[in-house]
């Protein structure tokens, strides 16, 4: 479970998150939604420890990160997988390399079970074989990101953060990491939280949706709930449209 408390969050004068607070439970894939620059990504670095909150807290797994030795820090980021905005590949390494490089980092497996462990990975995310000598470079950016899901799949994680993972995709492909993404929580029972703009991916993998808006969270529920709202700036933004129906214009 992961739970921020409270969570403010500020840049100098920029006040990023004012009071964010939220429950993933064990097992769902919780999307954050909200306007460009609002803190969706600040708030997920959170949990693995890469920011320190000003004030409140998040609770990852019964512990908070900001209390733990550097050594049970890293223990921590062991159970969650980060699956970033562009696959964030290392370009002269080969498929192969990058999907096992965490888990020769982990030092627990034989090289033998390490390549079965890649093999698995590269399956579940349905890569064939044969792309596991080519390089970055030479795959679409739709495989590119299966890649980087499979990279973190691969450290069997309890958790796993998708920063905007259909970015950039054509609608198709996007479909394809969404099922992917339905995949890792149906089999895997992975945790899971997605920040994305793509409302059609949201609604497709969301357990639950909640909408970050001005460092706070406007509204959370189901996709029937969000889908149904009432709430003008979380239809707003679902809809797409430039402006609020109370006519009060964009606020940002
Ligand atoms: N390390 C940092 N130092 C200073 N400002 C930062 C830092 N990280 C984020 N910010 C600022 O915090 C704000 C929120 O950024 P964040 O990347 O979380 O937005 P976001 O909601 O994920 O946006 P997008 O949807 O565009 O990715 C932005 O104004 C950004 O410039």
């Amino acid at each position: 479970m992961i739970v921020f408390e409270n969570l403010h969050k500020a840049f100098g004068e920029n006040r990023v998150l004012r009071g964010f607070s939220l429950e993933v439970n064990e097992g769902e894939t919780m999307v954050i939604i909200g306007f460009s620059g609002t803190g969706k990504s600040v708030a997920i670095k959170h949990i693995v420890g890469l920011l320190e909150p000003d004030e409140g807290r998040v609770i990852v797994d019964g512990v908070d990160p900001q209390t733990l030795s550097r050594q049970d820090l890293y223990a921590l980021r062991g159970k969650i997988g980060y699956v970033f905005q562009f696959a964030a590949l290392f370009d002269s390494m080969s498929i192969y390399d990058n999907v096992a490089m965490g888990l020769r980092k982990q030092g627990q497996l034989t090289e033998a079970q390490i390549k079965d462990r890649v093999h698995e990975s590269l399956g579940l995310v349905d890569l064939d074989d044969n792309v596991a000598d080519r390089l970055p470079s030479e795959l679409s950016g739709g495989m590119r990101k299966r890649v980087g899901i499979a990279r973190s799949v691969a450290l069997r994680p309890k958790y796993l953060l998708y920063d905007e993972p259909t970015t950039g995709l054509d609608p198709v492909t996007s479909a394809v990491i969404d099922a992917l993404m339905v995949r890792m929580q149906k089999q895997l029972g992975v945790t899971g939280i997605v920040i994305t703009h793509d409302m059609r991916s949201a609604y497709t993998v969301g357990t639950r949706i909640a909408m970050l808006y001005e460092g706070r969270v406007q509204q959370v529920g189901t996709v029937d709930e969000i889908q149904h709202t009432t709430d003008p700036v979380v239809r707003q933004f679902i809809e797409g449209r430039p402006e609020l129906e109370s006519g009060a214009g964009l606020t940002r």
